[in-house]
């Protein structure tokens, strides 16, 4: 028997994360484990409960999408304390990364058993610090992809708006936030070396996904001790429409005004030169405002049931 600490999220997939949350933790007591529920009403006090709980632990189970994953990375990151992740999210981004099955409880819960038998693999996160990043998880981890670019001005859009809700919300957000667009201005430090320019789109990449599995950075991978800044030059209006569909496939690669550059430690700093910067966001989820600095952790998370194919 092992203690297992897990979260639960009612507003994940949809509204269908309490019936899944449900559903998970009736399978894990099934398998004869001690529960301690640390689900409370906000992501925050969630977290909080967590760290409060993380000593008493074996591992944490969190039950939902990326924002539910980017909440144990919180927990587990660099603790030594495995996550198991029941990815039951509309992107599921980082459960992904890592090859596991999404939206089938049984599975996954599955997955959990063959962790707790030795079956895991270790994955690098990215670790950001900065002033401003929102309270209370400080330093913040990242399993996916940072970015304060055009994208991040959307989700910070949809973020604000409570109508519509789900998809559409982002929808609505794109087109808000493309008709203002003009080109941020970035000062960036890569690995010791600083420039300015402007830009589109900003990020640092540690899977090869984002936003529900467009595949922002077909290079990475979550265990090459690696991150990559993709950086996509300025772009007219109608050029941003035309580059979105292509993350898709990740056939921007051939662009010739997207560039990715493989990295250990980078800089995001707002630059007088374009527009402000809009507040980073990292697995779908607000850090908070540059200026921030990302550096690599390598192999500092413990995934229970990963696989080594780790979605490529
Ligand atoms: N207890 C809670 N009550 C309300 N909202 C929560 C709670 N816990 C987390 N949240 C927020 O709910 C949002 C959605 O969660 P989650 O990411 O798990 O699902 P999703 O959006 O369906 O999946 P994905 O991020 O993979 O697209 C997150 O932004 C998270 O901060």
């Amino acid at each position: 028997m092992r203690t297992l600490g897990i979260i639960t999220n009612p507003t994940s997939g949809s509204g269908r994360g309490a019936k899944w949350g449900t559903e998970a933790k009736a399978a894990l007591a099934a398998g004869g484990h001690r529960l301690i529920d640390l689900s409370r009403g906000s992501w925050a006090a969630s977290y909080e409960a967590a760290m409060r709980h993380r000593r008493e632990l074996d591992a944490l189970v969190v039950v939902g999408g990326d924002g539910m994953a980017h909440l144990g990375l919180q927990v587990c990151a660099e603790r030594k304390l495995p996550l198991g992740i029941v990815a039951a999210g509309s992107g599921d981004d980082i459960a992904s990364a890592v090859g596991l099955p999404r939206h089938d409880i049984a599975a996954a819960v599955a997955r959990i058993e063959d962790g707790l038998r030795g079956e895991t693999v270790s994955i690098d996160v990215g670790k950001v610090v900065g002033d401003a990043i929102e309270e209370p998880a400080r330093p913040r981890f990242f399993g996916a992809v940072l970015s304060a670019g055009i994208d991040a001005a959307v989700a910070s859009y949809a973020r604000s708006i409570t109508h519509p809700r789900g998809p559409l919300k982002y929808t609505v957000a794109t087109m808000r936030e493309i008709p203002r667009f003009s080109p941020y201005g970035v000062r960036l430090r890569v690995d010791g070396k600083e420039w300015t320019q402007r830009c589109t789109l900003v990020a640092v990449a540690n899977a090869r996904v984002f936003g529900g599995g467009l595949i922002v950075s077909p290079g990475s991978s979550v265990n090459d001790g690696t991150l990559e800044l993709v950086l996509a030059e300025p772009m007219s209006r109608l050029d941003i429409l035309r580059l979105f569909p292509k993350l898709r496939d990740g056939s921007h690669v051939s662009d010739p005004r997207v560039r990715f550059v493989e990295a250990q430690t980078v800089e995001i700093a707002p630059d007088p030169s374009g527009a402000a910067l809009p507040p980073a966001f990292a697995d779908g989820e607000l850090v908070g405002a540059t200026p921030l600095k990302v550096t690599v952790a390598p192999r500092a998370l413990t995934v229970l049931g990963g696989r080594a194919d780790l979605g490529q």
